[in-house]
């Protein structure tokens, strides 16, 4: 859902925190759009920006918080210290970004305890096919 969608859930849900995962090319275009419509948390994928620490302070600068996105073929380890640092969220894709319904990658869940063996305080997110029957594999991954 874009902007004017926020926008209106904001108007009719006051204080709700919209934590927003921009699955989209160039997500430096879109902060303002989505900070102005409201927008709590601006999460974008790491394969879509050559610079994710400007994208970061961007973000801050519209006080939104800020999360990192790695679709399933990206490691962890592309997520360097120095980014993990500034974002307040980092986020596994445990599908490949472009439509619910698929099926969850399990091989994705080692990054998930990877980040958090390195991030201890950091909030993980993870996103794609999670349901009764794989949320614990989730969970145990130390989300
Ligand atoms: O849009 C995507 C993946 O492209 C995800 O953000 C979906 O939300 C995942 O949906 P489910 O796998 O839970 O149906």
């Amino acid at each position: 859902m874009g902007a004017p969608i926020l926008s209106c859930v904001s108007k009719g849900v006051p204080g709700i925190f919209m934590d927003c995962h921009m699955m989209v090319a160039e997500p430096e275009k879109w902060v303002d759009d989505i900070a102005d419509a409201g927008g709590a948390l601006y999460c974008f994928h790491l394969e879509a920006t050559t610079d994710p620490l400007s994208l970061i302070t961007s973000i801050r600068k519209r006080s939104m918080k800020a999360g990192v996105a790695i679709s399933p073929d990206t490691p962890s380890t592309a997520i360097t210290d120095e980014i993990a640092n500034a974002a307040d969220m980092l986020l596994v894709m445990t599908v490949y970004p472009g439509r619910g319904g698929q099926k969850f990658l399990e091989r994705c869940v080692p990054k998930v305890a990877d980040l958090r063996a390195r991030f201890p305080e950091k909030d993980i997110e993870v996103d794609g096919g999670v349901g009764p029957s794989t949320v614990d594999v989730c969970a145990h991954a130390d989300i």
